[in-house]
């Protein structure tokens, strides 16, 4: 039976569009034969506002549901005013096909430049509300630009959403051999939401007795990631903590330059996008400076997604091979594709 991979590829701004073309060329490399792969580039972003004026039109977003999964660079540009794109596009696209899992593994993979090399594994992984949280637009300003103005951005929780995120979190810890999760919020002040998250996270619990559990509030959750990082396995936490903390993650980790991510919907009603964590990077966008092995990596999570684990694996060795061989002498963007292609492929 011949298979087929139809993909909406969005490289968006900034370096988006240098590791999209990476990520796309090993993702040719690694599929066999008689997959066939289907891609449809979307001009989306920065220049497209410039010229037309438009972030996400509907007969866009409505083609962009037909296809199997997206794979998304960056989005944002300092030419156009700071939230446009982020919210009138990449939220767009979140909440539109109901991404309610922004899923963020973090591993130390052996010979990267991290401040924790040498400590024992480090293998967590964060789930991400991705849908709800402060992200959510629930805000506004009054007597916007004067010394009086007040601004809000009111923080959305519903039992629903916290349920649904808390859930898969607790089954992919069942799956995983030290089966822990942890509760990340900032429940001694954020009494409303906190209490919610932990009032859910305790009711669900009961239903996966095998699975270990515990509470951290976010400001402490900094500091074990930076001193005790092996003390974690799954992590579950609300949309703006969770952005945090995955930078952080990533850059005790290796780099913001390896941390992968998919926006999930488990459900399959709507394409999963994948995307490395990082932003579209400004200050080295153009110059061939951008690592592109996030972007590969959230290939491999791509083809995990759709159920081609033996091509994911393929990837994620090559990049630990990669790695291992790393000397600290730079790499252009390009040449660290080819490598990655040359290894998934041979
Ligand atoms: N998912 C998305 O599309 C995201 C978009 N953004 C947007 O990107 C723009 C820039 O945001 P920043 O806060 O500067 O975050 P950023 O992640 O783009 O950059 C932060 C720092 O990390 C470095 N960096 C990022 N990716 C790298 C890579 N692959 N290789 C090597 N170095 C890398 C950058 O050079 C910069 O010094 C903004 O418009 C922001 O809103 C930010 C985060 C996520
Ligand atoms: C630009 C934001 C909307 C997204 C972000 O920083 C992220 O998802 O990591
Ligand atoms: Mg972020």
């Amino acid at each position: 039976m011949s298979r087929s991979i139809d993909l909406a590829v969005i490289p968006g701004d900034g370096i988006g569009q240098e590791v999209v073309a990476q990520g796309l060329k090993v993702l040719s490399a690694v599929l066999p034969q008689d997959v066939k792969l289907e891609t449809r580039k979307y001009d989306l972003g920065a220049r497209r506002w410039h010229a037309t004026g438009e972030t996400l039109p509907d007969a866009e977003l409505e083609s962009l549901k037909g296809h199997d999964a997206i794979l998304l660079g960056a989005i944002g540009d300092p030419s156009v005013p700071s939230g446009v794109l982020e919210r009138g596009l990449l939220l767009k696209l979140r909440f539109a096909f109901d991404h309610f899992i922004n899923l963020r593994p973090s591993k130390l993979f052996p010979n990267t430049a991290s401040p924790l090399a040498g400590r024992p594994d480090i293998d967590f992984v964060v789930v991400r509300e991705g849908t709800e949280g402060p992200y959510v637009g629930n805000g506004g300003s009054l007597r916007t630009g004067t010394p009086a103005e007040v601004a809000t951005e009111v923080s959305l929780n519903t039992a629903y959403g916290v349920e649904r995120v808390v859930r898969d979190a607790y089954e992919r810890a069942q799956a995983r051999p030290r089966k822990k999760l942890t509760l990340v919020h900032k429940n001694n002040v954020l009494v409303h939401a906190g209490h919610l998250w932990k009032r859910i996270f305790d009711a669900v619990g009961q239903e996966y007795p095998e699975v270990t559990t515990d509470y951290l509030h976010v400001d402490a959750a900094t500091i074990f990631f930076v001193t005790q990082p092996e003390r974690f396995d799954v992590i579950v936490t609300d949309n703006l903590f969770g952005d945090i903390l995955t930078d952080l993650a990533a850059a005790v980790t290796g780099g913001i330059g390896l941390a992968a991510s998919g926006n999930i919907n488990p459900t399959g009603e709507f394409p999963s996008m994948f995307e490395p964590v990082h932003g579209s990077a400004p200050d080295i966008a153009g110059q061939g400076k951008a690592d592109p092995t996030a972007t590969v990596l959230s290939v491999a999570l791509l083809l995990r997604h759709l159920g081609y684990a033996e091509e994911a694996a393929r990837i994620e060795e090559a990049v630990a091979a990669d790695l291992a061989e790393r000397d600290g002498t730079p790499r252009t963007t390009d040449a660290i594709g080819d490598a990655l292609a040359a290894r998934v492929s041979g």
